[in-house]
């Protein structure tokens, strides 16, 4: 008896650690497939990421950019634009990022827009960056293109003050910046410093007729007093400087309510409206004779970059010595938009220049620079562009108007 019960005992010890080792293993079993479920999940997270990271990253490298040249590392330049969202600078982006440099676009989107410029945004050579000029700036560039300032006259006009801050702060932090890294700064002037000529046509040496108080002056003497700053930085401190005089320029990506001749003749083709002629006397002869000269916006952005990396310091006019009554682009831009517009007459604005035609002998000689684009393929362009615009509009629901030019009034804005 007592056998048996050892025996019975001996079975139950071996019993025991049989069950004890049995539950180890279910046990250690149990961790196991636990902590692989999480792992699997962690796993199948970081899976995720990669294929979103992937996705991405595929996605960027298929994002269809313009054809960009490859330039070695001595030749690509570090250049900056002011104003690079703006109608003129975004053509100029486009044709520095083409060439492959590296470009960084500096805008506070008064009338520039991202629009101008999307097609780049992503680009391991471009930036964007959302600045005012009347704010210092901090960057590293070999080149700065410097743009930003309101053009047209309603633009210019409807905030004076903010005007003459752009171009005399913003031109003064701009060649502050160009002394501190070594850059050389090309000053975007204008045709403007003529003010309402008493020569013509209009070359470099001629000092100008400017009514310092009047409308356009904010405009005018801005840039004049910019012009100074960048002799005075050339002298003093030595900065390199290029200084373009910039007459009547048209194309694409003139905002819609940029307020000049051309956009506003096409608009209002466009649109079925009355084409606004604006005149001080309705005299036969001033309506057949009122003269423009337009050019068109690529045959500016090559005169630009030709300027920049020549080595002439001294003003050079950019523009079309091609004279047409503006009743000749009147008609030309109805013809082309095949518009039923009647043409309205309206009184001229105070202090409007009566004549301005550019002497460009200096840029042909120097830079070996004319326009080259004819007048009618400009127009078609831009009539092109601009009925593009009116379609992306009227499919957001917004029906844009062209500004009556120079007839605002009223109190702006200061900032
Ligand atoms: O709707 C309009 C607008 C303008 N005009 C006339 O067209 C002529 C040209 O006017 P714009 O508004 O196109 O341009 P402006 O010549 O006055 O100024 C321009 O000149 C040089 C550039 O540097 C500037 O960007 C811009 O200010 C003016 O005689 C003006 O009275 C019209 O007849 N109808």
């Amino acid at each position: 008896m007592k056998r048996l019960l050892w025996l019975i005992a001996g079975l139950n010890r071996r019993m025991m650690k049989l069950l004890f080792a049995l539950a180890l293993i279910a046990y250690i079993a149990c961790k196991c497939t636990h902590l692989s479920i999480q792992e699997q999940g962690k796993m199948k997270i970081e899976q995720r990421i990669d294929e979103v990271r992937l996705c991405v990253l595929s996605h960027s490298f298929s994002q269809k950019y313009p054809p960009v040249k490859f330039l070695s590392e001595k030749d690509r330049k570090r250049i900056l634009i002011t104003g690079g969202a703006g109608f003129v600078g975004s053509h100029l982006t486009d044709k520095l990022m083409m060439d492959g440099h590296e470009v960084t676009v500096v805008d506070n989107f008064f009338t520039g827009r991202k629009r101008n410029v999307e097609h780049w945004i992503g680009h391991e050579n471009f930036e964007l960056i959302n600045h005012d000029v009347v704010e210092p700036l901090y960057i590293e560039v070999d080149q700065i293109y410097h743009l930003a300032s309101p053009a047209s006259p309603p633009n210019y006009m409807y905030n004076p003050i903010k005007t003459l801050k752009t171009n005399t702060i913003g031109t003064l932090n701009m060649l502050g910046l160009a002394k501190r890294v070594g850059a050389r700064l090309l000053l975007a002037s204008t045709s403007e410093v003529y003010g309402d000529p008493e020569v013509h046509p209009q070359n470099e040496e001629y000092w100008g007729h400017v009514n310092p108080i009047g409308p356009r002056a904010c405009y005018d003497e801005g840039k004049r007093v910019a012009e100074t700053m960048c002799y005075a930085y050339m002298k003093q401190e030595g900065v390199e400087v290029r200084v373009a005089r910039i007459f009547n320029t048209f194309g694409s990506r003139m905002h819609m309510n940029d307020g000049r001749v051309v956009s506003n003749f096409i608009l209002q083709a466009l649109q079925g409206e009355p084409l606004t002629f604006q005149l001080r006397n309705f005299s036969f002869v001033q309506i057949q004779t009122t003269a423009l000269c337009e050019l068109f916006s690529s045959d500016l952005v090559n005169g630009l970059v030709l300027l920049m990396n020549s080595n002439i310091s001294s003003p050079v006019n950019l523009g079309n010595p091609e004279e047409h009554t503006i009743l000749e682009f009147a008609r030309l831009i109805k013809s082309l938009v095949v518009s039923r517009s009647q043409i309205q007459f309206l009184p001229e604005a105070q202090d409007d220049p009566q004549r301005r035609r550019p002497d460009i002998r200096k840029a042909k000689m120097m830079l070996g620079w004319e326009p080259v684009v004819p007048l009618e393929e400009g127009l078609n362009k831009t009539i092109q562009y601009f009925s593009r615009e009116l379609e992306h509009q009227a499919n957001n629901q917004y029906i844009p108007k062209p500004k009556a030019a120079r007839m605002k009034k009223g109190r702006p804005r200061h900032n």
